[in-house]
């Protein structure tokens, strides 16, 4: 564990950069400090690996004071990102990611192969390896900045604002891309950013610092979203928190049904042998491998027989993975189709039910009552801690 206690830095002209802060940031996890321009977001993250000395209080790692470690060792032990990956231009990306391991004395073989497997690891494709850094996109070049930084496999990685300077569809990639890797390795991020949804897209754990380096509040994301702290964390997080905390909500409890899911190749005499399909004006037809084709309408299918007419059915929007998406994923798949109702399917793409936006309704206020039941049971345990 990082724990920052009670930090202050006073650059020499007098600027108080961080005011009294103290976090404890967990292992294995990503910790996310996110604020206003100059609160002092940077200042906090170059203190933990001493780039930037504090003027009071300490920071220790492990339970250790980083001040008492040598400032190679304490590096080698943390990875570094930055804006515009900050990589060496006469350098071919495959030394580039090599860099540290190099330094630690690794052979230039050994140290190329470690490097060849992080690019593979981040995404990059093999044949960038010869390149220079000016020679790839923007996005690309993140992802080296993060593969160097992982080369020497340190348990801590500290990234200051890595995906700002890309466009948002290339820093969406990036940051699925970042949470990918740390379901894997598992370290121990401390990650800058200004931008709150990225900081909740991200984050296990967000503090957030107003303007002059103070704490404002230390929160799981979804629990920021639901119990901003004072009115500037509230305006911080901008409008719809009730929509985007939905995010947290998985959909595998919702309740589905298959009535009104007919196969293409359904007589009118097998639909309307389906007695609870009558209560839908509308059938949701598959094709023959149970993948959605489009909505039909019932009134256009009686008195036929013949197959159903893919021509003639109304689009089903953008389904919903059952389970792995949340229930805010569910609720739009709703809000977007013709019916009102999502559809939801399996990680192959087949249906497996339709809801409607009444139960995507019921099932999002039982998600808050369990979830409200739950934050206060853990605000029992730490007020039975603290006694
Ligand atoms: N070397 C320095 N000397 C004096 N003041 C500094 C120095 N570095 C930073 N500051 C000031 O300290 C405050 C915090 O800066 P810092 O870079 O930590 O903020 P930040 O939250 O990371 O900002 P941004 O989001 O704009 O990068 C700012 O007022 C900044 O001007």
């Amino acid at each position: 564990m990082i724990r920052i206690e009670s930090v202050t830095k006073r650059y020499p002209d007098g600027t108080v950069a961080v005011d009294q802060l103290s976090l404890d940031i967990p292992d294995g996890s990503i910790t996310v400090l996110v604020g206003p321009s100059g609160c002092g977001k940077t200042t906090t993250l170059r203190m933990i690996n001493r780039m930037v000395e504090p003027s009071e209080g300490r920071i220790l790692l492990d339970g250790q004071d980083v001040q008492a470690q040598p400032v190679n060792t304490l590096r080698r032990s943390m990875g570094y990102v930055i804006q515009n990956a900050g990589l060496f231009q006469h350098r071919t990306i495959v030394d580039n990611v090599a860099t540290v391991p190099r330094m630690l004395g690794w052979d230039k073989a050994r140290a190329r192969k470690r490097a060849m497997e992080l690019m593979e690891r981040v995404g990059l494709d093999a044949g960038l390896a010869r390149r220079y850094p000016y020679q790839l996109s923007g996005g690309q070049q993140q992802r080296v900045g993060v593969a160097r930084a992982l080369a020497a496999d340190p348990p801590v990685l500290l990234m200051d604002e890595p995906f700002s300077a890309v466009d948002p569809i290339v820093r969406k990639g990036l940051q699925a891309e970042l949470l990918r890797i740390q379901a894997e390795l598992g370290k121990t991020i401390v990650f800058v950013t200004h931008d709150i949804d990225e900081a909740i897209k991200i984050g296990n754990m967000v503090a957030v610092l107003r303007t002059g380096g103070r704490l404002a509040q230390f929160a799981p994301p979804d629990e920021l979203l639901s119990h901003p702290a004072d009115a500037f964390v509230e305006d911080f997080l901008g409008t719809d928190r009730g929509i985007r905390r939905l995010s947290f909500f998985t959909s595998a409890g919702l309740e589905l049904t298959t009535a009104p899911v007919v196969a293409v190749d359904a007589t009118a005499a097998q639909v309307a042998e389906r007695p609870e399909a009558a209560s839908t004006p509308f059938l949701l037809v598959t094709d023959t491998d149970g993948k959605p084709l489009g909505w039909a309408d019932r009134k256009a299918l009686a008195g036929g027989g013949a197959a159903l007419d893919r021509a003639a059915l109304q689009p089903y929007g953008r389904p919903f993975e059952f389970g792995r998406e949340s229930l805010r994923d569910a609720l739009d798949c709703a809000v977007l189709s013709p019916t009102g109702w999502a559809v939801a399917v399996d990680g192959s793409g087949r249906v497996v039910g339709v809801t409607s936006q009444e139960t995507i309704g019921a099932a999002i206020r039982s998600a808050h009552a369990e979830r409200e039941r739950q934050q206060a049971a853990r605000g029992t345990g730490l007020a039975k801690a603290a006694t």
